[in-house]
């Protein structure tokens, strides 16, 4: 059985540190608040988040940030944008090189680079996975089966973080394609956002699964530039994603565009959310990214203009509509 810190203690971090515990392993849950961490010690419960879900036994809560950074597997389940300066802060703090798998799923705006870029910055040649794929923590609170995808550019390292965090109700492949399952994770909640507010304007289940295919398209043509394998992108981390993100009633990312189509500000719908919704932050960086590296990313353009331009989402339509007319695969894409 292995020592695992999982730092961030919001609803993906408690879900996970709950099922490394129960597969047996000592696990230290970093929050950043004193008064949650005493209050999951005591009542065995996240009293901010997943309310009423008992965690297991084998999770001790702390905010001491230098008696989590002891262990030497650490699970970063922190908002993408924090993640940067929470390591740099660490890195400081402990000698300890630790296998970090991060559960994160987005693209940081300043540097336009996924999680894995943000730790080779803070942290050099560590050793680096991603876990990620159709897992609302809601539903992976009460064991309900699922299957993720850790990926790792170490064979072995992969496998060792499979071993540990599966369970019979979470089932968890191995890849090498980290670029691949980064972009899958991070792209798909801008596509939820999307879905989200085409939800909000009534255009039925048509437009909905038009939007969540063109929206893979996009995922594909993204993260075929950034060196992804597109096969990743039908799996899991891609499809398998985009499509729980973009039809649960669990998703941040869906209920921020179900806000934003109903009207509501910015400001608003992210005070409601009370939660990370990764998209609204990513698509800020994909815009950065996708002039440098993507020519054609309109429904992330729309969306970026809905959240910051003041595009009404009637607007966003006919713009996606009325674009000119053009073979669904690009001819790179043809395969015969
Ligand atoms: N929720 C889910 O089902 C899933 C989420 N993810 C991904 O996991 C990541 C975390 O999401 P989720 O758990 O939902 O987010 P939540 O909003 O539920 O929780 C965020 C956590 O991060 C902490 N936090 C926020 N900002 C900082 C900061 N600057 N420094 C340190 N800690 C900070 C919060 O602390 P506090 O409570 O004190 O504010 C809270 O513990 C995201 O990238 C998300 O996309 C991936 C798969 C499933
Ligand atoms: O990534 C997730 C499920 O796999 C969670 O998505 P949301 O952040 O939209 O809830």
């Amino acid at each position: 059985m292995e020592n695992v810190s999982v730092f961030g203690a919001g609803s993906w971090g408690t879900a996970l540190a709950s099922l490394l515990g129960q597969n047996g392993h000592n696990v230290t849950l970093w929050c950043r608040r004193a008064d949650q961490a005493r209050a999951i010690n005591v009542t065995g419960e996240n009293p901010n988040y997943l309310r009423g879900h008992p965690i297991s036994s084998n999770v001790t809560a702390t905010n001491k940030i230098e008696e989590a950074v002891r262990s030497p597997l650490w699970v970063i389940a922190l908002p993408t944008q924090a993640i940067r300066g929470f390591l740099t802060d660490v890195a400081q703090m402990t000698s300890v090189r630790p296998y970090i798998c991060n559960v994160a799923k987005g693209i940081e705006i300043k540097s336009s680079s996924t999680v894995s870029g943000i730790v080779r910055d803070v942290m050099g040649d560590v050793s680096y996975s991603v876990l990620s794929g159709p897992s609302h923590a809601e539903e992976v609170i009460q064991d309900l089966p699922t299957a993720v995808v850790v990926a790792s550019l170490n064979c072995e390292v992969a496998e060792r973080w499979q071993a540990m965090f599966s369970r019979p109700n979470f089932r968890v492949y191995t890849s090498s394609d980290v670029m691949g399952v980064e972009i899958g994770g991070a792209v798909k909640n801008v596509i939820a956002i999307a879905a989200g507010i085409a939800k909000a304007m009534g255009l039925g289940d048509n437009a909905l699964a038009a939007l969540v295919s063109r929206g893979l398209a996009e995922i594909m043509r993204l993260g075929a530039k950034m060196g992804a394998n597109p096969l990743t992108l039908a799996g899991l981390a891609g499809v398998g994603d985009l499509v729980v993100t973009c039809f649960s009633a669990h998703s941040r990312n869906l209920r921020l565009g179900l806000a934003i189509g109903k009207g509501k500000s910015m400001a608003e719908a992210i005070s409601e959310l009370g939660q990370v919704a990764e998209g609204a932050y990513t698509v800020k960086a994909l815009k950065e990214m996708g002039r440098k590296v993507c020519e054609e990313l309109p429904i992330v353009d729309a969306v970026y203009d809905m959240l910051y331009n003041d595009l009404a989402p009637e607007e966003a339509l006919n713009t996606l509509l009325l674009r000119d007319l053009k073979p669904e695969l690009p001819p790179a894409m043809q395969w015969m």
